[in-house]
């Protein structure tokens, strides 16, 4: 191996051993776990793995090919640039944060490689955010410098001059520049496990958004789960549609692919025409993975209707995505049953749905191979325990459903819980470390014994997990029963004149809230109250069909598909 490659052979081996977990029993808390066994190389960051994959094909762009070695030099060039202009010792910005503004393209990850080369904490930012918003994080993250993709100078120069931090502009050779040639440095040897590796903010229902901090090993944690739970190898070509500022875009979609030595296919943004001549084409690296969150599903079979109309094209459509693609994940927002079955119909395939959150990374999911149950978010991902509480969980004997996956699969259920709804905690190593300094906050949401409370509702039934909501905002509670939100939402898709809903809980006299229906219609389409009730009584519990309905021209989503139900309340119902 070249000299200029730090990691020993032994480093490199115990990465490359394998994504599985091994498992390994403790009896912490009298209960029999399993847990993955610790090795602290399995921590170390995705790049240590690239030499190893050298000439394949890493990411594809709008730029061209890149290579596992193309990346691993570009990045250790920009990294000795940032220790060079931060004047760091020893090579090592010690946890010094280092945000980025990139397409999504090479580019970003050169940058968030260059930054973990350097011993920061990468800091990602998005370009579709104000310009106030991305002062608000820069300077909340105390970054200490911050890079700008070629495209994103001009915009980002005014604001880091009005904070006074130092930008490091990428120059177009992080498209094209390093092919073979030798790379000069080398990064240093460090204990990756508990360094810091990422500050991704929270979307901000709650007040100002927060830093979530995950640390190396809550990340490989996340990725050797998924790597196992999905089958990845390195044969796979996944196709990248989302933002690359939220844990579903940058674990899933593309370290996943990098761990592995397979191949990410990045387009700059989402487009449904692009998304199906890629699905289509038979062009190489052929497309055999693809995830995406709900809206992006709708908006691919919008496209569909409109332009696959012709029987013959539709067998077309449905047997190569059957025959080509091996996988295709939903997730980041409850998947509606209608988009479920319409999507199996169009290309032969069940989603698979899993259940994530900034602060834990992915924590369940559905079968990759046995049947899938829809609706529900199948079971714990390895390494992940959790548990359900119907009351306050630092009470003495409050009941609970627990399960944690490993070798052997375990759930204990208090006697008559089953199928009770409560609060989904979570504990393990993909548990994030803090949120960035906010210690109050980081204490509060965990129980004494180190479980983190999701403040989602879910419940445990059939042998696998259903998520029914924000407790917040989509449990609704009225004239003393609890309606889930989603629940609602995913029957109101499937009637034939809707095609969007928000279900909220809004402050009533009588009930405590109401259900109420924010929805937009069909072109061309109309719906009253009174016919929507009608229909929705086939369907649901009297006490959860909307008391109210809404008729809107659009509903706010963001980047990710998701509503803001607090900002719609506020929006509709103006104190
Ligand atoms: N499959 C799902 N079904 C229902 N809600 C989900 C699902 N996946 C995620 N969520 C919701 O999204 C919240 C997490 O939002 P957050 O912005 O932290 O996501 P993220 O970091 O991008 O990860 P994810 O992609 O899983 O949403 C969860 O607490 C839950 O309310």
């Amino acid at each position: 191996m070249a000299p200029h490659v730090a990691l020993s052979l032994r480093r490199l081996a115990c990465a490359l051993s394998s994504g599985r977990p091994a498992p390994v029993r403790h009896r912490g808390s009298g209960l029999l776990h399993t847990a993955p066994a610790v090795c602290a190389d399995r921590a170390a960051p995705v790049f240590a793995r690239a030499l190893a994959f050298g000439d394949r094909v890493a990411v594809v762009d709008q730029h061209g090919s890149h290579t596992y070695r193309d990346l691993y030099r570009r990045s250790l060039r920009l990294s000795q640039e940032i220790c060079r202009l931060r004047g760091c010792v020893g090579g090592d910005l010690r946890e010094e944060r280092v945000a980025f503004l990139c397409s999504n393209d090479v580019s970003y990850v050169v940058a968030q490689w260059a930054s973990w080369m350097s011993g920061g904490i990468a800091v990602p930012l998005y370009r579709k955010h104000p310009e106030a918003q991305l002062e608000y994080f820069i300077q909340d993250s105390r970054s200490s410098v911050v890079l700008a993709g070629p495209e994103h100078v001009g915009r980002l120069s005014p604001v880091v001059r009005k904070l006074g931090v130092p930008l490091l502009p990428l120059t177009p050779a992080v498209y094209e520049g390093a092919a073979g040639e030798p790379a000069e440095g080398q990064v240093q040897e460090r204990e990756w496990r508990d360094r810091g590796a990422m500050l991704i903010y929270t979307s901000g229902s709650t007040g100002r958004p927060k830093g979530v901090l995950s640390t190396h090993r809550n990340v490989a944690a996340v990725v050797t789960g998924l790597v196992h739970k999905w089958a990845w190898t390195k044969d796979d070509a996944i196709l990248h549609v989302l933002p690359l500022h939220h844990l579903h875009g940058v674990v899933n979609k593309l370290l996943c692919p990098l761990w592995v030595g397979a191949t990410c296919v990045m387009l700059p943004e989402f487009s449904a025409q692009l998304v199906w001549e890629k699905f289509l084409s038979s062009e190489t690296p052929r497309i055999n993975v693809f995830m995406a969150v709900p809206t992006i599903y709708s908006k691919l079979m919008d496209y569909y209707d409109q332009h696959f109309t012709q029987p013959h094209v539709r067998d077309f459509v449905r047997a190569v995505c059957e025959e080509k693609i091996r996988l295709m994940v939903s997730g980041s927002a409850a998947l509606p049953l209608p988009v479920l079955e319409k999507w199996k119909d169009i290309t032969g395939h069940t989603l698979l749905e899993r259940y994530g959150m900034t602060e834990v990374g992915m924590a369940l999911s559905g079968p990759l191979t046995a049947a899938r149950v829809p609706g529900s978010v199948g079971t714990p991902l390895p390494g992940v325990e959790v548990r359900i509480v119907s009351e306050n969980p630092q009470k003495e004997g409050c009941p609970y459903v627990i399960h944690a996956e490993g070798n052997e699969r375990e759930t204990k259920v208090t006697p008559g819980f089953e199928e009770k709804e409560g609060e989904l905690l979570v504990r393990g190593p993909s548990v994030f470390r803090e949120y960035w300094d906010k210690p109050e906050e980081t204490r509060t949401s965990f129980t004494a014994d180190g479980w983190f409370k999701t403040g989602d509702t879910a419940v445990f039934k059939d042998g696998v997990y259903w998520i029914r909501g924000r407790t917040s905002v989509d449990i609704i509670k009225t004239g003393g029963y609890k309606v889930s939100a989603l629940e609602v939402e995913r029957h109101l898709l499937g009637h034939p004149s809707i095609t969007d809903v928000a279900v909220i809980g809004v402050p009533d006299m009588t009930w405590g809230q109401r259900v109420t229906a924010v929805v937009t219609l069909r072109e061309g389409h109309s719906l009253s109250h009174r016919e929507l009730k009608e229909w929705a009584r086939g369907f649901l519990a009297p006490y959860a069909v909307p008391s109210e309905l809404l008729l809107v021209e659009e509903i706010p989503r963001n980047q990710m598909g998701k509503v803001n139900k607090r900002d719609l309340a506020r929006q509709l119902y103006p104190a």
